[in-house]
């Protein structure tokens, strides 16, 4: 069982609303210049990722009231729940165990009294033989002829983990064409199929609860192209594979039980990617590298059970998250890699975060009265320089943000990695110290304008900085190094989820819209005016319902 103490009922929150005075009078550039010690104090270094979290609205003060919160909010305690098995996931009745689908140490995980460790090690085993006989050609289609394509059909959870995974890494990529199908929007499967050969395709169903909707209605289409190319039900065999906890439903599809990898209900959806759901990471890029993204997740793992607070990565992440969402009303958290790869990280932690403390009832089962999960946006650098980071320069709003960089290029052509990072350097340094009126009243000056233009444009140029940043240096990014910074947020979003007392392991709230639109299918089925509804629905349906014929 989780500790459910009402984190705005502790001392420390109380300390913490006091300091708060105290800090918002302060500017970071003040703070520098009050401490040199600032990024010896303020950054941790861990297997080849360094953390800068200097840049942030912070004093030692502040740090150790922060500390005080996550140890009076049972934290410890939370931390040993989760990886000793205990259904921490409450309103499902369910252990959270991903962190056990990397235990590469292989110490054994009880749940139920039985050690699940074997379990996973032979679904890991069945996936190497998989991937190595797709890859190396040795698994042939109906035809004959070796694999090319992989198309993973998948939502959510079984999509955005192996797309954002499969882009980061592609500098390891091997032959195969991955190819991810998951909105029920027919354009996608349809423009995914016109490229490929069914004779060389293989299908990737990827459902924990193989009911999906949108994933059935993906994968039925699939099938049905499949078998009109001129296979047989019998080849289904050498072209579809389930990635499922769903035996039953799996092979009422038609899919071989034997071309089935499984997991279990321990495992959230969007926490399952090191699961069997990684299974086109693996084809993709090889199962020793999946091996290594597993590796580097497990070693933050270890770092996030044994490391005291002070020091420990994703409490202080997670910490930090929570000054400023809770005391300085910060509204959304930017996730911005300077990394081309990464291009889908962001979106990948909008369903990692959001799904899981995206609650307005604690575990009390009561309302709120505080703010829980932050909005996460993002998009790589220097891209998003050009786009919205006006707003986070002179907007109104408080906008955290992580810069993630990687030192080595994959892809060292002339001088663009200098040019990138001198970006992402630059970003930090601008946001923290902004520029004041008199810097402004030089430049202008030494630009040659006028007294006149200088008063005129002045204010407009004024960077207000005082911006809190955190700092993402890794080596490179490489599937350890990856698998590192996933485990990274996963825990982040685990500690914020305990303070704020949420349940971070369900997401009942995406049960009504699909509620609703099982209810409204059939009344798409014909042109019957409908008056079921509120007028605003009943106006939308009947519009559609004459304008799509
Ligand atoms: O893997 P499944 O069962 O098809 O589910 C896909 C997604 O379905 C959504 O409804 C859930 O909100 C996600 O958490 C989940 O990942």
């Amino acid at each position: 069982m989780l500790p459910k103490v009402n984190f705005t009922d502790t001392k420390s929150y109380q300390y913490l609303s006091d300091h708060l005075i105290d800090i918002s009078e302060k500017h970071l550039k003040e703070l520098f210049a009050e401490d040199p010690s600032r990024f010896e104090k303020f950054s941790i270094e861990f297997n080849d990722i360094l953390l800068d979290y200097s840049k942030n609205r912070i004093t030692d003060k502040t740090m150790a009231l922060l500390i005080q919160l996550a140890n009076e909010c049972g934290l410890e305690e939370a931390i040993n729940a989760m990886f000793n098995g205990e259904a921490i996931n409450e309103t499902e009745g369910r252990a959270v165990l991903h962190t056990a689908l990397r235990n590469q140490s292989n110490s054994p995980v009880i749940v139920d009294g039985q050690d699940i460790m074997p379990d996973i090690n032979d679904v890991l085993s069945k996936m190497e033989q998989f991937t190595d006989s797709v890859i190396s050609g040795s698994w042939k289609g109906y035809t004959g002829k070796p694999i090319t394509d992989v198309v993973n059909v998948g939502i959510g959870g079984s999509d955005l983990g192996p797309v954002m995974v499969t882009e980061a890494l592609k500098a390891y990529k091997n032959h195969l064409n991955l190819h991810f199908v998951s909105n029920v929007d027919g354009t996608h499967i349809a423009e995914t199929l016109k490229s490929l050969n069914p004779e060389t395709t293989l299908f990737l169903i990827a459902s924990k609860t193989f009911t999906t909707q949108e994933t059935m209605a993906n994968a039925h289409s699939a099938r049905k192209w499949f078998l009109e190319s001129g296979a047989s039900e019998a080849d289904v065999a050498k072209h579809f594979a389930a990635l499922s906890t769903n035996a039953k439903a799996v092979a009422e599809f038609g899919i071989d039980t034997n071309n089935m990898f499984g997991f279990w209900d321990w495992v959230g959806g969007r926490y399952s990617l090191w699961s069997a759901i990684g299974t086109s990471i693996a084809l993709g890029i090889g199962f020793q590298n999946f091996k290594s993204l597993l590796s580097g997740a497990h070693a933050m793992d270890t770092h996030f059970r044994e490391t005291e607070f002070e020091q420990n990565i994703p409490v202080i992440l997670a910490l930090l998250g929570i000054w400023y969402n809770n005391f300085f009303e910060a509204e959304s958290h930017a996730i911005l890699p300077y990394d081309q790869y990464m291009h889908r990280f962001a979106a990948y932690f909008q369903q990692g975060d959001m799904e899981s403390n995206g609650k307005y009832v604690d575990r009390n089962g009561n309302a709120v009265s505080y703010e829980t999960g932050p909005i996460i946006w993002g998009e790589p650098g220097t891209n998003g320089q050009h786009a919205f980071y006006q707003l986070i320069h002179q907007g109104t709003k408080l906008i955290p943000c992580d810069f993630i960089a990687p030192a080595q290029s994959h892809n060292p052509i002339g001088d663009h990695h200098n040019l990138l990072l001198s970006n992402f350097f630059a970003q930090t340094e601008a946001l923290m110290n902004g520029k004041t009126e008199e810097e402004v009243t030089a430049e202008l000056k030494a630009a040659g304008k006028s007294d006149v233009e200088i008063a005129k444009l002045a204010a407009f140029k004024v960077f207000l900085g005082n911006r809190p940043t955190n700092s993402f240096l890794i080596k490179k990014i490489t599937p350890e190094t990856l698998g590192a910074m996933i485990a990274m947020y996963e825990h982040k979003i685990f500690v914020q989820g305990i303070i704020w007392n949420v349940f971070s392991f369900d997401q009942w709230g995406v049960e009504l819209g699909k509620q609703l639109a099982n209810k409204i299918l059939p009344e798409l089925k014909d042109n019957q005016l409908i008056q079921s509804h509120d007028s605003s629905t009943n106006g939308l349906i009947n519009r559609y319902k004459n304008w799509r014929s």
